[in-house]
Protein backbone atom coordinates (compact mmCIF):
# COMPACT_ATOMS: atom_id res chain seq x y z
CA UNK A 1 0.00 0.00 0.00
CA UNK A 2 2.50 2.53 0.88
CA UNK A 3 4.64 1.58 -2.07
CA UNK A 4 2.14 1.63 -4.34
CA UNK A 5 0.81 5.19 -2.96
CA UNK A 6 4.15 6.41 -3.39
CA UNK A 7 4.36 5.23 -7.19
CA UNK A 8 1.27 7.00 -7.63
CA UNK A 9 2.96 10.07 -5.89
CA UNK A 10 5.47 10.30 -8.26
CA UNK A 11 3.61 9.60 -11.70
CA UNK A 12 2.55 13.41 -12.33
CA UNK A 13 6.23 14.73 -11.89
CA UNK A 14 7.55 11.61 -13.88
CA UNK A 15 5.03 12.31 -16.80
CA UNK A 16 6.82 15.86 -16.81
CA UNK A 17 10.47 15.38 -16.12
CA UNK A 18 10.61 12.41 -18.68
CA UNK A 19 12.72 9.12 -18.54
CA UNK A 20 15.63 10.63 -17.80
CA UNK A 21 14.29 13.30 -14.68
CA UNK A 22 14.82 12.58 -10.92
CA UNK A 23 11.59 11.52 -10.86
CA UNK A 24 11.62 9.05 -13.05
CA UNK A 25 13.78 7.23 -11.16
CA UNK A 26 12.01 7.59 -7.93
CA UNK A 27 8.91 6.43 -9.84
CA UNK A 28 10.85 3.06 -10.89
CA UNK A 29 11.99 2.65 -7.63
CA UNK A 30 8.73 2.53 -6.22
CA UNK A 31 7.15 0.96 -8.71
CA UNK A 32 10.02 -1.84 -8.02
CA UNK A 33 9.35 -1.88 -4.55
CA UNK A 34 5.60 -2.38 -4.56
CA UNK A 35 6.51 -5.44 -6.64
CA UNK A 36 8.91 -7.04 -4.52
CA UNK A 37 6.46 -6.35 -1.52
CA UNK A 38 3.94 -8.19 -3.71
CA UNK A 39 6.27 -11.55 -3.99
CA UNK A 40 7.17 -11.32 -0.17
CA UNK A 41 3.58 -11.14 0.38
CA UNK A 42 2.93 -14.46 -1.91
CA UNK A 43 6.15 -16.31 -0.26
CA UNK A 44 5.09 -15.79 3.11
CA UNK A 45 1.17 -16.92 2.68
CA UNK A 46 2.21 -20.56 2.54
CA UNK A 47 4.21 -19.98 5.04
CA UNK A 48 2.28 -18.40 7.60
CA UNK A 49 -0.56 -21.46 6.21
CA UNK A 50 2.30 -23.84 7.73
CA UNK A 51 2.57 -22.41 10.63
CA UNK A 52 -0.90 -22.45 11.03
CA UNK A 53 -1.44 -25.90 10.49
CA UNK A 54 1.36 -26.67 12.98
CA UNK A 55 0.08 -25.29 15.91
CA UNK A 56 -3.15 -26.49 15.09
CA UNK A 57 -1.80 -30.48 14.65
CA UNK A 58 0.16 -29.47 18.03
CA UNK A 59 -2.62 -27.99 20.12
CA UNK A 60 -5.43 -30.53 19.11
CA UNK A 61 -2.89 -33.73 19.79
CA UNK A 62 -2.81 -32.07 23.33
CA UNK A 63 -6.19 -31.33 23.83
CA UNK A 64 -6.69 -35.29 22.59
CA UNK A 65 -4.53 -36.36 24.86
CA UNK A 66 -5.93 -34.16 27.89
CA UNK A 67 -9.48 -35.60 26.18
CA UNK A 68 -8.06 -39.63 27.04
CA UNK A 69 -6.52 -38.60 30.28
CA UNK A 70 -9.77 -36.94 31.94
CA UNK A 71 -11.85 -39.98 30.69
CA UNK A 72 -9.53 -42.73 32.06
CA UNK A 73 -8.82 -40.15 35.21
CA UNK A 74 -11.01 -42.01 37.43
CA UNK A 75 -11.42 -46.47 37.71
CA UNK A 76 -15.05 -45.83 37.74
CA UNK A 77 -17.88 -44.67 35.76
CA UNK A 78 -20.36 -43.15 37.31
CA UNK A 79 -19.03 -39.47 36.63
CA UNK A 80 -18.76 -39.97 32.96
CA UNK A 81 -22.51 -41.36 33.45
CA UNK A 82 -23.64 -37.87 35.13
CA UNK A 83 -26.02 -36.82 32.45
CA UNK A 84 -24.41 -32.66 32.33
CA UNK A 85 -20.66 -34.23 32.33
CA UNK A 86 -21.89 -37.25 29.25
CA UNK A 87 -23.35 -34.53 27.74
CA UNK A 88 -20.16 -32.12 27.83
CA UNK A 89 -18.17 -34.83 26.81
CA UNK A 90 -20.30 -35.62 23.74
CA UNK A 91 -20.21 -31.57 22.77
CA UNK A 92 -16.48 -31.84 23.30
CA UNK A 93 -15.75 -35.03 20.92
CA UNK A 94 -17.96 -33.30 18.56
CA UNK A 95 -16.26 -30.35 18.42
CA UNK A 96 -13.20 -31.96 18.04
CA UNK A 97 -14.43 -33.72 14.65
CA UNK A 98 -15.36 -30.32 13.63
CA UNK A 99 -13.25 -27.90 11.27
CA UNK A 100 -13.41 -25.05 14.60
CA UNK A 101 -11.36 -27.48 17.03
CA UNK A 102 -9.39 -25.79 19.74
CA UNK A 103 -6.16 -25.99 17.55
CA UNK A 104 -7.65 -24.34 14.71
CA UNK A 105 -9.09 -21.57 17.11
CA UNK A 106 -5.29 -20.99 18.49
CA UNK A 107 -3.53 -20.71 14.49
CA UNK A 108 -7.13 -18.76 13.50
CA UNK A 109 -5.29 -16.21 16.03
CA UNK A 110 -2.52 -16.07 14.22
CA UNK A 111 -4.34 -14.90 11.33
CA UNK A 112 -6.18 -12.26 13.33
CA UNK A 113 -2.87 -11.17 15.08
CA UNK A 114 -1.92 -10.34 11.16
CA UNK A 115 -4.76 -8.01 11.03
CA UNK A 116 -4.17 -6.48 14.17
CA UNK A 117 -0.56 -5.92 12.91
CA UNK A 118 -2.06 -4.49 9.73
CA UNK A 119 -4.82 -2.30 12.04
CA UNK A 120 -2.44 -0.87 13.90
CA UNK A 121 0.00 0.13 11.11
CA UNK A 122 -2.53 1.85 9.04
CA UNK A 123 -3.69 3.73 12.07
CA UNK A 124 0.30 4.75 12.90
CA UNK A 125 0.37 5.92 8.86
CA UNK A 126 -2.27 8.16 9.38
CA UNK A 127 -1.19 9.79 12.55
CA UNK A 128 2.02 10.20 10.99
CA UNK A 129 1.13 11.19 7.77
CA UNK A 130 -1.96 13.02 8.30
CA UNK A 131 -3.19 13.27 12.37
CA UNK A 132 -3.64 11.55 15.48
CA UNK A 133 -6.83 12.85 15.80
CA UNK A 134 -8.04 11.32 12.29
CA UNK A 135 -6.70 8.07 13.44
CA UNK A 136 -8.31 8.03 16.54
CA UNK A 137 -11.61 8.65 14.63
CA UNK A 138 -10.66 5.94 12.09
CA UNK A 139 -9.50 3.23 14.87
CA UNK A 140 -12.42 3.60 17.08
CA UNK A 141 -14.91 3.16 14.07
CA UNK A 142 -12.91 -0.10 12.87
CA UNK A 143 -12.76 -1.43 16.74
CA UNK A 144 -16.36 -0.57 17.56
CA UNK A 145 -17.82 -2.96 14.83
CA UNK A 146 -14.76 -5.33 15.71
CA UNK A 147 -16.03 -5.53 19.35
CA UNK A 148 -19.59 -6.15 18.42
CA UNK A 149 -18.73 -8.89 15.90
CA UNK A 150 -16.59 -10.52 18.68
CA UNK A 151 -19.21 -10.37 21.29
CA UNK A 152 -22.06 -11.85 18.49
CA UNK A 153 -19.97 -14.34 17.99
CA UNK A 154 -19.23 -15.04 21.50
CA UNK A 155 -22.97 -14.75 23.16
CA UNK A 156 -23.65 -17.12 20.00
CA UNK A 157 -21.29 -19.90 20.63
CA UNK A 158 -22.06 -19.51 24.23
CA UNK A 159 -25.82 -19.70 23.43
CA UNK A 160 -25.98 -22.32 21.14
CA UNK A 161 -24.65 -24.71 24.45
CA UNK A 162 -28.27 -24.70 25.34
CA UNK A 163 -29.91 -25.60 22.56
CA UNK A 164 -28.06 -29.36 23.00
CA UNK A 165 -30.86 -31.07 23.62
CA UNK A 166 -33.33 -29.52 20.32
CA UNK A 167 -30.05 -29.90 18.13
CA UNK A 168 -29.92 -33.49 18.91
CA UNK A 169 -33.05 -34.27 18.54
CA UNK A 170 -32.66 -32.41 15.59
CA UNK A 171 -29.73 -34.01 14.25
CA UNK A 172 -31.01 -37.92 15.35
CA UNK A 173 -34.16 -37.19 13.09
CA UNK A 174 -32.25 -36.22 10.43
CA UNK A 175 -28.97 -38.02 10.54
CA UNK A 176 -29.55 -41.59 12.43
CA UNK A 177 -32.50 -41.86 10.33
CA UNK A 178 -29.90 -42.42 7.57
CA UNK A 179 -28.06 -45.45 9.33
CA UNK A 180 -28.70 -49.05 8.01
CA UNK A 181 -29.94 -50.51 11.43
CA UNK A 182 -33.24 -47.35 11.37
CA UNK A 183 -33.50 -47.61 7.72
CA UNK A 184 -34.69 -51.35 8.32
CA UNK A 185 -36.94 -50.38 10.82
CA UNK A 186 -38.60 -48.01 9.27
CA UNK A 187 -39.15 -49.84 5.96
CA UNK A 188 -40.83 -52.51 8.07
CA UNK A 189 -42.74 -50.48 10.19
CA UNK A 190 -43.73 -47.67 7.29
CA UNK A 191 -41.97 -45.13 9.36
CA UNK A 192 -40.40 -42.84 6.70
CA UNK A 193 -43.00 -40.44 6.32
CA UNK A 194 -43.37 -39.79 10.33
CA UNK A 195 -39.69 -39.33 10.53
CA UNK A 196 -39.56 -37.32 7.41
CA UNK A 197 -42.23 -34.90 8.77
CA UNK A 198 -40.86 -35.23 12.48
CA UNK A 199 -37.36 -34.35 11.01
CA UNK A 200 -38.89 -31.08 8.99
CA UNK A 201 -40.91 -29.67 12.23
CA UNK A 202 -37.90 -30.48 14.90
CA UNK A 203 -35.47 -29.01 12.14
CA UNK A 204 -37.53 -25.97 11.44
CA UNK A 205 -37.94 -25.56 15.01
CA UNK A 206 -34.53 -25.88 16.12
CA UNK A 207 -33.64 -23.25 12.56
CA UNK A 208 -36.10 -20.72 14.31
CA UNK A 209 -34.27 -20.85 17.66
CA UNK A 210 -30.65 -19.95 16.35
CA UNK A 211 -32.51 -17.35 14.26
CA UNK A 212 -33.36 -16.01 17.77
CA UNK A 213 -29.96 -16.46 19.22
CA UNK A 214 -29.03 -14.97 15.90
CA UNK A 215 -30.78 -11.67 15.37
CA UNK A 216 -30.21 -11.30 19.43
CA UNK A 217 -26.69 -11.63 19.09
CA UNK A 218 -25.97 -9.64 15.88
CA UNK A 219 -28.82 -7.80 14.19
CA UNK A 220 -29.70 -5.80 17.04
CA UNK A 221 -25.91 -4.48 18.30
CA UNK A 222 -24.47 -4.55 14.76
CA UNK A 223 -27.13 -1.31 13.65
CA UNK A 224 -25.98 0.66 16.66
CA UNK A 225 -21.98 -0.22 16.13
CA UNK A 226 -22.43 0.20 12.06
CA UNK A 227 -23.88 3.69 12.92
CA UNK A 228 -20.14 4.41 15.02
CA UNK A 229 -18.60 3.07 12.69
CA UNK A 230 -19.59 5.07 9.58
CA UNK A 231 -19.00 8.20 11.96
CA UNK A 232 -15.90 7.85 12.75
CA UNK A 233 -15.15 6.78 9.27
CA UNK A 234 -16.65 10.09 7.58
CA UNK A 235 -15.15 12.10 10.04
CA UNK A 236 -11.37 11.01 9.14
CA UNK A 237 -11.73 11.05 5.05
CA UNK A 238 -13.53 14.23 5.61
CA UNK A 239 -10.97 16.11 7.80
CA UNK A 240 -8.81 14.50 4.83
CA UNK A 241 -9.86 16.09 2.14
CA UNK A 242 -9.43 19.85 3.68
CA UNK A 243 -5.55 19.69 3.70
CA UNK A 244 -5.88 17.69 0.33
CA UNK A 245 -8.27 19.93 -1.38
CA UNK A 246 -5.86 23.27 0.18
CA UNK A 247 -2.43 21.54 -1.38
CA UNK A 248 -1.47 20.66 1.97
CA UNK A 249 -1.11 16.78 0.89
CA UNK A 250 0.10 15.79 -2.41
CA UNK A 251 -1.77 12.92 -4.31
CA UNK A 252 0.29 10.11 -3.05
CA UNK A 253 -0.23 11.33 0.77
CA UNK A 254 -3.39 11.62 0.20
CA UNK A 255 -4.10 7.84 -1.37
CA UNK A 256 -1.96 6.73 1.27
CA UNK A 257 -3.55 8.15 4.27
CA UNK A 258 -7.04 6.96 2.32
CA UNK A 259 -6.11 4.12 1.56
CA UNK A 260 -4.94 3.60 5.92
CA UNK A 261 -8.43 4.97 6.89
CA UNK A 262 -10.28 1.99 4.97
CA UNK A 263 -8.06 -0.58 5.89
CA UNK A 264 -8.28 0.23 9.50
CA UNK A 265 -11.92 0.90 9.22
CA UNK A 266 -11.62 -2.75 7.88
CA UNK A 267 -10.90 -4.48 11.38
CA UNK A 268 -14.33 -4.04 12.02
CA UNK A 269 -15.28 -6.54 9.19
CA UNK A 270 -16.42 -9.67 10.47
CA UNK A 271 -13.13 -12.28 9.65
CA UNK A 272 -14.54 -15.60 8.73
CA UNK A 273 -11.21 -17.25 8.68
CA UNK A 274 -10.80 -16.81 12.62
CA UNK A 275 -14.30 -15.05 14.40
CA UNK A 276 -16.03 -18.29 14.12
CA UNK A 277 -13.51 -21.00 14.79
CA UNK A 278 -11.97 -19.00 17.46
CA UNK A 279 -15.56 -18.95 19.56
CA UNK A 280 -16.40 -22.28 18.50
CA UNK A 281 -13.25 -23.48 19.31
CA UNK A 282 -13.26 -21.73 22.84
CA UNK A 283 -16.52 -23.40 23.07
CA UNK A 284 -15.14 -26.99 22.61
CA UNK A 285 -12.19 -26.35 25.44
CA UNK A 286 -15.12 -25.29 27.93
CA UNK A 287 -16.85 -28.20 27.67
CA UNK A 288 -13.54 -30.16 27.79
CA UNK A 289 -12.57 -28.32 31.19
CA UNK A 290 -16.46 -28.95 32.27
CA UNK A 291 -15.63 -32.84 31.87
CA UNK A 292 -11.92 -31.80 33.32
CA UNK A 293 -13.47 -29.99 36.15
CA UNK A 294 -15.93 -32.71 37.26
CA UNK A 295 -13.25 -35.78 37.35
CA UNK A 296 -11.29 -33.46 39.43
CA UNK A 297 -13.69 -33.38 41.72
CA UNK A 298 -14.59 -36.73 41.90
CA UNK A 299 -12.43 -37.56 45.57
CA UNK A 300 -10.73 -40.94 44.76
CA UNK A 301 -11.78 -43.66 46.88
CA UNK A 302 -9.86 -44.26 49.98
CA UNK A 303 -7.60 -46.99 51.19
CA UNK A 304 -9.96 -48.77 53.63
CA UNK A 305 -6.68 -49.35 55.63
CA UNK A 306 -5.77 -45.39 55.06
CA UNK A 307 -2.57 -46.43 53.78
CA UNK A 308 -1.27 -45.86 50.10
CA UNK A 309 -2.72 -48.56 47.34
CA UNK A 310 -0.80 -51.63 46.77
CA UNK A 311 -0.42 -53.84 44.21
CA UNK A 312 -3.66 -56.36 43.52
CA UNK A 313 -2.52 -59.87 43.33
CA UNK A 314 -4.03 -62.97 41.59
CA UNK A 315 -6.61 -64.79 43.70
CA UNK A 316 -5.55 -67.39 45.81
CA UNK A 317 -8.50 -68.21 47.91
CA UNK A 318 -11.45 -66.74 47.35
CA UNK A 319 -13.71 -63.35 46.37
CA UNK A 320 -16.28 -62.12 48.97
CA UNK A 321 -18.76 -59.62 48.57
CA UNK A 322 -19.91 -58.56 53.05
CA UNK A 323 -22.97 -57.24 52.99
CA UNK A 324 -22.95 -55.04 50.19
CA UNK A 325 -25.48 -52.28 49.56
CA UNK A 326 -25.58 -50.39 46.33
CA UNK A 327 -27.33 -47.57 44.83
CA UNK A 328 -26.76 -46.02 41.44
CA UNK A 329 -26.20 -42.51 41.99
CA UNK A 330 -29.55 -40.82 42.27
CA UNK A 331 -31.51 -44.04 42.28
CA UNK A 332 -33.95 -43.93 45.47
CA UNK A 333 -33.60 -47.67 45.98
CA UNK A 334 -30.76 -50.11 46.14
CA UNK A 335 -29.90 -52.58 43.49
CA UNK A 336 -28.04 -55.15 46.39
CA UNK A 337 -28.92 -54.60 49.61
CA UNK A 338 -26.88 -56.59 52.39
CA UNK A 339 -25.54 -58.58 49.60
CA UNK A 340 -23.01 -61.31 50.41
CA UNK A 341 -21.62 -64.14 48.07
CA UNK A 342 -18.27 -66.00 48.73
CA UNK A 343 -16.43 -66.87 45.81
CA UNK A 344 -14.09 -69.95 45.80
CA UNK A 345 -11.08 -68.96 43.63
CA UNK A 346 -10.66 -72.04 40.63
CA UNK A 347 -14.45 -72.57 40.77
CA UNK A 348 -17.09 -71.18 38.02
CA UNK A 349 -20.35 -69.35 39.55
CA UNK A 350 -23.54 -68.77 37.49
CA UNK A 351 -25.88 -65.68 38.36
CA UNK A 352 -29.03 -66.44 37.26
CA UNK A 353 -32.19 -63.70 37.45
CA UNK A 354 -34.92 -61.84 36.24
CA UNK A 355 -34.91 -58.88 34.06
CA UNK A 356 -32.99 -56.09 36.65
CA UNK A 357 -32.32 -58.39 39.42
CA UNK A 358 -28.92 -56.62 39.74
CA UNK A 359 -26.66 -59.75 37.60
CA UNK A 360 -24.54 -56.99 35.60
CA UNK A 361 -24.64 -54.30 38.78
CA UNK A 362 -22.84 -57.43 40.73
CA UNK A 363 -20.40 -57.33 38.14
CA UNK A 364 -19.71 -53.58 37.45
CA UNK A 365 -18.97 -53.50 41.05
CA UNK A 366 -16.72 -56.00 41.09
CA UNK A 367 -14.84 -54.41 38.48
CA UNK A 368 -14.68 -51.43 40.24
CA UNK A 369 -16.64 -49.64 38.36
CA UNK A 370 -18.98 -47.84 40.93
CA UNK A 371 -17.88 -48.46 44.80
CA UNK A 372 -20.58 -49.83 46.67
CA UNK A 373 -22.40 -47.26 49.73
CA UNK A 374 -21.60 -49.89 52.76
CA UNK A 375 -20.09 -53.50 52.92
CA UNK A 376 -17.39 -54.24 51.06
CA UNK A 377 -15.64 -57.06 48.76
CA UNK A 378 -12.84 -58.16 49.67
CA UNK A 379 -10.12 -60.83 47.89
CA UNK A 380 -8.39 -63.34 50.33
CA UNK A 381 -9.27 -61.48 53.10
CA UNK A 382 -8.08 -58.07 51.58
CA UNK A 383 -10.33 -55.38 51.03
CA UNK A 384 -10.45 -54.62 46.97
CA UNK A 385 -10.59 -50.75 48.26
CA UNK A 386 -6.53 -51.76 49.17
CA UNK A 387 -5.49 -52.33 46.01
CA UNK A 388 -4.67 -50.30 42.77
CA UNK A 389 -7.70 -49.93 41.26
CA UNK A 390 -5.72 -50.28 37.84
CA UNK A 391 -4.02 -53.03 38.82
CA UNK A 392 -7.40 -54.65 39.96
CA UNK A 393 -9.24 -53.96 37.15
CA UNK A 394 -6.38 -55.79 34.98
CA UNK A 395 -6.91 -58.61 37.05
CA UNK A 396 -10.36 -59.43 35.46
CA UNK A 397 -10.87 -59.93 32.49
CA UNK A 398 -14.91 -59.45 31.72
CA UNK A 399 -17.20 -59.98 27.90
CA UNK A 400 -19.64 -57.44 28.41
CA UNK A 401 -22.86 -57.26 26.96
CA UNK A 402 -21.94 -54.63 24.95
CA UNK A 403 -18.20 -55.63 24.78
CA UNK A 404 -16.25 -53.53 22.28
CA UNK A 405 -16.43 -54.26 18.11
CA UNK A 406 -12.56 -52.28 17.23
CA UNK A 407 -12.79 -51.45 13.60
CA UNK A 408 -9.31 -53.18 13.72
CA UNK A 409 -7.59 -57.09 12.32
CA UNK A 410 -8.93 -59.60 14.18
CA UNK A 411 -5.56 -60.61 15.39
CA UNK A 412 -5.86 -57.18 17.18
CA UNK A 413 -9.29 -57.64 18.41
CA UNK A 414 -8.28 -60.63 20.23
CA UNK A 415 -5.16 -59.20 21.25
CA UNK A 416 -6.27 -56.38 22.88
CA UNK A 417 -7.03 -58.38 25.99
CA UNK A 418 -3.48 -58.05 27.18
CA UNK A 419 -1.29 -55.65 26.09
CA UNK A 420 1.69 -57.50 26.28
CA UNK A 421 0.45 -60.23 24.45
CA UNK A 422 -0.85 -58.04 21.44
CA UNK A 423 1.80 -59.03 19.00
CA UNK A 424 2.34 -62.90 20.02
CA UNK A 425 0.35 -64.33 17.02
CA UNK A 426 0.30 -68.05 18.15
CA UNK A 427 -1.01 -66.51 21.73
CA UNK A 428 -3.96 -64.74 19.97
CA UNK A 429 -4.31 -68.02 18.02
CA UNK A 430 -4.45 -70.36 20.82
CA UNK A 431 -7.30 -68.17 22.54
CA UNK A 432 -9.26 -67.73 19.12
CA UNK A 433 -9.32 -71.69 18.94
CA UNK A 434 -10.26 -71.82 22.41
CA UNK A 435 -13.56 -70.55 21.77
CA UNK A 436 -14.17 -72.59 18.63
CA UNK A 437 -13.81 -68.81 16.66
CA UNK A 438 -10.06 -69.98 15.34
CA UNK A 439 -12.66 -71.95 11.88
CA UNK A 440 -14.20 -68.85 10.64
CA UNK A 441 -11.45 -66.37 11.25
CA UNK A 442 -9.11 -68.24 9.44
CA UNK A 443 -12.07 -68.86 6.65
CA UNK A 444 -11.34 -64.82 6.64
CA UNK A 445 -9.87 -64.07 2.87
CA UNK A 446 -6.93 -62.14 5.61
CA UNK A 447 -7.32 -64.49 8.20
CA UNK A 448 -6.74 -63.00 11.59
CA UNK A 449 -5.14 -59.81 9.65
CA UNK A 450 -8.40 -59.52 8.51
CA UNK A 451 -10.13 -56.02 9.26
CA UNK A 452 -13.29 -56.21 11.04
CA UNK A 453 -15.67 -53.64 9.38
CA UNK A 454 -17.27 -53.36 6.20
CA UNK A 455 -16.03 -49.63 6.17
CA UNK A 456 -12.45 -50.69 5.38
CA UNK A 457 -11.06 -51.95 1.83
CA UNK A 458 -10.95 -55.51 2.27
CA UNK A 459 -12.95 -55.55 5.87
CA UNK A 460 -15.42 -57.81 6.56
CA UNK A 461 -18.46 -57.59 9.49
CA UNK A 462 -19.54 -60.99 11.72
CA UNK A 463 -22.46 -62.15 13.06
CA UNK A 464 -23.73 -61.43 16.05
CA UNK A 465 -22.16 -64.86 17.39
CA UNK A 466 -19.36 -64.67 15.63
CA UNK A 467 -18.08 -61.32 17.60
CA UNK A 468 -19.17 -62.88 21.03
CA UNK A 469 -16.49 -65.55 20.35
CA UNK A 470 -14.29 -63.06 19.51
CA UNK A 471 -14.79 -61.17 22.56
CA UNK A 472 -14.45 -64.44 24.60
CA UNK A 473 -11.02 -65.07 22.82
CA UNK A 474 -9.69 -61.49 23.78
CA UNK A 475 -11.04 -62.32 27.47
CA UNK A 476 -8.95 -66.05 27.38
CA UNK A 477 -5.86 -64.05 26.40
CA UNK A 478 -6.53 -61.28 29.26
CA UNK A 479 -6.33 -64.51 31.95
CA UNK A 480 -2.95 -65.50 29.44
CA UNK A 481 -1.83 -62.35 30.20
CA UNK A 482 -2.49 -62.71 34.40
CA UNK A 483 -5.93 -61.82 34.90
CA UNK A 484 -7.38 -64.15 37.62
CA UNK A 485 -10.95 -63.62 37.41
CA UNK A 486 -13.16 -64.39 33.87
CA UNK A 487 -16.06 -62.91 33.71
CA UNK A 488 -19.07 -63.10 31.16
CA UNK A 489 -22.15 -60.93 30.76
CA UNK A 490 -24.69 -63.00 28.63
CA UNK A 491 -21.90 -64.86 26.87
CA UNK A 492 -24.04 -67.18 24.01
CA UNK A 493 -26.56 -64.62 23.68
CA UNK A 494 -25.68 -64.20 20.44
CA UNK A 495 -25.18 -67.89 19.71
CA UNK A 496 -27.17 -70.59 17.79
CA UNK A 497 -28.09 -73.62 20.10
CA UNK A 498 -25.02 -75.70 18.49
CA UNK A 499 -22.12 -72.96 18.57
CA UNK A 500 -23.68 -72.24 22.59
CA UNK A 501 -23.46 -76.77 23.20
CA UNK A 502 -20.39 -76.62 21.98
CA UNK A 503 -18.92 -73.25 23.77
CA UNK A 504 -20.26 -75.37 27.18
CA UNK A 505 -18.92 -78.48 26.10
CA UNK A 506 -15.83 -77.01 25.91
CA UNK A 507 -15.44 -74.03 27.96
CA UNK A 508 -15.99 -74.54 31.61
CA UNK A 509 -13.48 -77.23 31.11
CA UNK A 510 -11.01 -75.08 29.64
CA UNK A 511 -11.05 -72.87 32.15
CA UNK A 512 -11.05 -74.96 34.91
CA UNK A 513 -9.05 -73.69 37.47
CA UNK A 514 -10.00 -69.86 36.52
CA UNK A 515 -12.05 -68.38 38.85
CA UNK A 516 -15.26 -67.60 36.19
CA UNK A 517 -18.45 -65.74 36.38
CA UNK A 518 -20.81 -66.27 34.29
CA UNK A 519 -24.15 -64.28 34.05
CA UNK A 520 -26.86 -65.66 31.31
CA UNK A 521 -30.82 -66.41 31.08
CA UNK A 522 -29.77 -69.65 29.21
CA UNK A 523 -30.00 -72.40 31.60
CA UNK A 524 -28.35 -74.51 28.92
CA UNK A 525 -25.29 -72.48 29.89
CA UNK A 526 -25.52 -72.24 33.60
CA UNK A 527 -26.37 -76.02 34.57
CA UNK A 528 -22.95 -76.56 34.16
CA UNK A 529 -21.39 -74.25 36.46
CA UNK A 530 -19.91 -75.42 39.99
CA UNK A 531 -22.18 -73.18 41.84
CA UNK A 532 -25.77 -71.12 40.74
CA UNK A 533 -26.99 -68.45 42.48
CA UNK A 534 -30.20 -66.95 42.30
CA UNK A 535 -30.47 -63.41 42.61
CA UNK A 536 -33.85 -61.76 43.56
CA UNK A 537 -34.39 -58.30 45.48
CA UNK A 538 -30.54 -57.35 45.91
CA UNK A 539 -30.23 -60.83 47.78
CA UNK A 540 -29.28 -64.28 46.93
CA UNK A 541 -32.55 -66.07 46.74
CA UNK A 542 -30.92 -69.10 46.11
CA UNK A 543 -27.39 -70.84 46.20
CA UNK A 544 -26.64 -74.49 45.59
CA UNK A 545 -25.40 -76.91 42.10
CA UNK A 546 -28.03 -77.52 39.80
CA UNK A 547 -28.92 -80.91 40.87
CA UNK A 548 -29.19 -79.51 44.34
CA UNK A 549 -31.08 -76.43 43.09
CA UNK A 550 -33.55 -78.67 40.88
CA UNK A 551 -33.94 -80.62 44.34
CA UNK A 552 -34.87 -77.89 46.13
CA UNK A 553 -37.73 -77.11 43.62
CA UNK A 554 -37.75 -72.92 44.01
CA UNK A 555 -36.95 -70.48 41.33
CA UNK A 556 -34.42 -72.04 39.74
CA UNK A 557 -36.82 -75.11 39.26
CA UNK A 558 -39.43 -73.27 38.08
CA UNK A 559 -37.22 -70.99 35.84
CA UNK A 560 -35.44 -73.76 34.23
CA UNK A 561 -38.93 -75.91 33.76
CA UNK A 562 -40.35 -73.23 31.74
CA UNK A 563 -37.27 -72.89 29.11
CA UNK A 564 -37.08 -76.55 28.92
CA UNK A 565 -40.72 -76.79 28.33
CA UNK A 566 -40.62 -73.84 25.68
CA UNK A 567 -37.78 -76.23 24.11
CA UNK A 568 -39.44 -79.28 24.16
CA UNK A 569 -43.00 -77.39 22.66
CA UNK A 570 -40.83 -75.81 20.02
CA UNK A 571 -38.78 -79.70 19.35
CA UNK A 572 -42.12 -81.33 19.26
CA UNK A 573 -43.49 -78.57 16.49
CA UNK A 574 -40.38 -79.39 14.49
CA UNK A 575 -41.14 -82.66 14.70
CA UNK A 576 -44.63 -82.16 13.66
CA UNK A 577 -44.04 -80.24 11.11
CA UNK A 578 -41.57 -83.26 9.75
CA UNK A 579 -38.39 -81.56 10.60
N1 LIG B 1 -26.09 -46.88 35.00
C1 LIG B 1 -27.24 -47.03 35.68
N2 LIG B 1 -27.79 -45.98 36.31
C2 LIG B 1 -28.94 -46.11 37.01
N3 LIG B 1 -29.61 -47.28 37.14
C3 LIG B 1 -29.12 -48.36 36.53
C4 LIG B 1 -27.91 -48.29 35.76
N4 LIG B 1 -27.65 -49.53 35.27
C5 LIG B 1 -28.65 -50.33 35.72
N5 LIG B 1 -29.53 -49.63 36.46
C6 LIG B 1 -30.72 -50.16 37.15
O1 LIG B 1 -30.28 -51.13 38.09
C7 LIG B 1 -31.14 -52.24 38.13
C8 LIG B 1 -30.31 -53.53 37.93
O2 LIG B 1 -29.79 -53.49 36.60
P1 LIG B 1 -28.82 -54.66 36.07
O3 LIG B 1 -28.40 -54.24 34.71
O4 LIG B 1 -27.81 -54.94 37.07
O5 LIG B 1 -29.86 -55.87 35.98
P2 LIG B 1 -29.66 -57.30 35.33
O6 LIG B 1 -30.07 -58.28 36.37
O7 LIG B 1 -28.31 -57.45 34.77
O8 LIG B 1 -30.75 -57.22 34.18
P3 LIG B 1 -30.82 -57.97 32.75
O9 LIG B 1 -31.11 -59.40 33.02
O10 LIG B 1 -31.96 -57.29 32.06
O11 LIG B 1 -29.50 -57.74 32.05
C9 LIG B 1 -32.20 -51.99 37.07
O12 LIG B 1 -33.37 -51.51 37.72
C10 LIG B 1 -31.60 -50.93 36.18
O13 LIG B 1 -32.60 -50.08 35.68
Amino acid sequence: MVFSSAAVGHVGAAAAGGTGSAAWGQLQTAMGLAAGALVVGQVLAPVQRMLAWVIQYRVDADIYRRLMATNYSAPGIAVMERPEVRSALDEAVAGMRRFATPGAAAAASLTLLARYTGFVGALALIGVRFSWLGAAAAGIGGLVLRVTHRRGANAYSTAIVDTIAQRRRHFFLSDQCLSPAIGKESRVFGLAGWLADRGEEEGLGYFRMLWGIRSGAFIRPFVLAATVTTVGGALALAGLAWPAVGGGLSVGSTMLVAQAVIGALGIGASFDESDYIISYGLTCLRHIEQVEAATAAAQPVPAADGLPAVPAPPVAESIRFEDVVFAYPGADRPVLSGFTLDLRAGTSLAVVGVNGAGKTTLIKLLCRFYEPQSGRISVDGADVRDFDAAQWQRRVAAVFQDFGRYPLSAADNIGFGAAELVADRAAVARAAERVAAAGFLEGLDRGLDTTLSRKYQGGTDLSGGQWQRVALARAMLAVDGGASVLIMDEPTASMDVRAEAEFIDNFLDLTRGTTTVVVSHRFATVRRADRIVVLDGGRIAEDGTHAELMELDGQYARMFALQSARFAVAAGAGTENGS
